[in-house]
């Protein structure tokens, strides 16, 4: 399993299949594997709302046992919280298709014997690719070149406005962990200068980055910041209004992490200013909604918190997820 915390498995019901609960909206490949090797309850086919769900499968009012594994999906759309668990106390894994665990309260689950696995490094080149191709996006305006030439404004108007270097920009990683290493060695092939911020610095026998232990002071050596870590209590807002001051009017913001590591209003403010000259979202703080004031933005590149998802990638998700609840059910 890709993280545990204290397993506890046993043999499932002679001659039945294993009950699993689904919380996950689409993904056919995955939710058929599911299917062929367990019972599997859905919260989006029962159309009930997630706690009476949950407390209606416990119950095993189906028929049955009671699920004792779960797989969710990331992103906020379900906290595994003290209720999710206190609905379901029969739980004894959790399984997220997400690399984020912050939608998993990791000590509550842990205190419960609840284990709990995640995606791990599956989707990290995928992120890494996703947060480059942002980022060359807003530099040299690609998508909004794109909306230049389909609103027929080339004949009309002549070229666009110029679009900004790449190679021998300063980047700023916050974060370098499997997702920010693999962005910093794709950003080195384009000839661009890398430095980080993390909680603390790499064995430099590895890492040859400039480690700053300030999260202002890389902002203001750096030309682009990327967003590339985890969001807890120490990193919520880990770009706020300073930062983005220090970053400057050049600047350029990344996300590919989770929309509560920027400060959005401060972020909204300072694009709109000219306090920053653009940046490249794929997580909001409210996700599914996208602040209006956004997308009317020519100079912010815009996507749907799907930096994680290529057809290769749902592949491999779905393959690992079985794995880890066999490994769970095999004890
Ligand atoms: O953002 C998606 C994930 O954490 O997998």
């Amino acid at each position: 399993m890709a993280s545990t915390v204290g397993a506890v498995a046993r043999a499932p019901a002679a001659g039945g299949k294993p009950s699993v609960l689904y919380l996950r909206r689409a993904n056919d490949g995955l939710a058929a594997a599911l299917r062929a090797r367990y019972r599997v309850h859905s919260l989006y086919d029962s159309g009930a709302p997630l706690l009476a769900f949950l407390a209606g499968a416990a119950a095993a009012r189906g028929g049955g046992e009671p699920p004792r594994a779960a797989v969710v999906v990331g992103g906020g759309a379900i906290q595994v919280d003290a209720a999710f668990l206190d609905a379901a106390p029969c739980l004894r894994c959790v399984v997220t298709t997400a690399a984020g665990l912050d939608h998993v309260d990791l000590a509550e689950c842990a205190r419960r014997g609840v284990a709990v696995a995640g995606a791990g490094e599956t989707f990290s080149a995928d992120v890494a690719d996703h947060a480059v191709g942002l980022l060359l996006d807003v530099l040299r305006r690609i998508s909004a070149a794109d909306r230049f030439v389909r609103r027929g404004l080339w004949p009309a108007r002549g070229d666009c406005s110029l679009g900004s270097k790449l190679s021998g920009k300063r980047v700023g990683i916050i974060g370098l962990g499997s997702i920010g290493t693999l962005i910093a060695r794709r950003l080195e092939a384009f000839g661009c200068t890398i430095s980080y911020h993390s909680r603390r610095a790499k064995d430099s026998a590895t890492i040859s980055y400039k480690y700053f232990p300030s999260v202002i002071n890389l902002a203001l050596e750096s030309d682009v910041l990327i967003v590339a870590c985890s969001l807890n209590n120490q990193t919520k807002h880990i770009v706020n209004k300073e930062v983005l001051e220090a970053l400057g009017k050049d600047g350029v913001i990344v996300n590919i992490a989770r929309g509560g590591n920027v400060d959005e209003a401060a972020l909204i403010c300072a694009l709109k200013g000219g306090g920053i000259a653009g940046a490249g979202l794929d997580v909001f703080e409210k996700e599914p909604e996208v602040p209006a004031e956004l997308l009317s933005m020519e100079n912010v590149v815009l996507t749907a918190h799907e930096a994680v998802f290529t057809v290769e990638s749902a592949s491999d998700i779905s393959d690992l997820m079985i794995g880890n609840l066999e490994a769970f059910f095999q004890g």
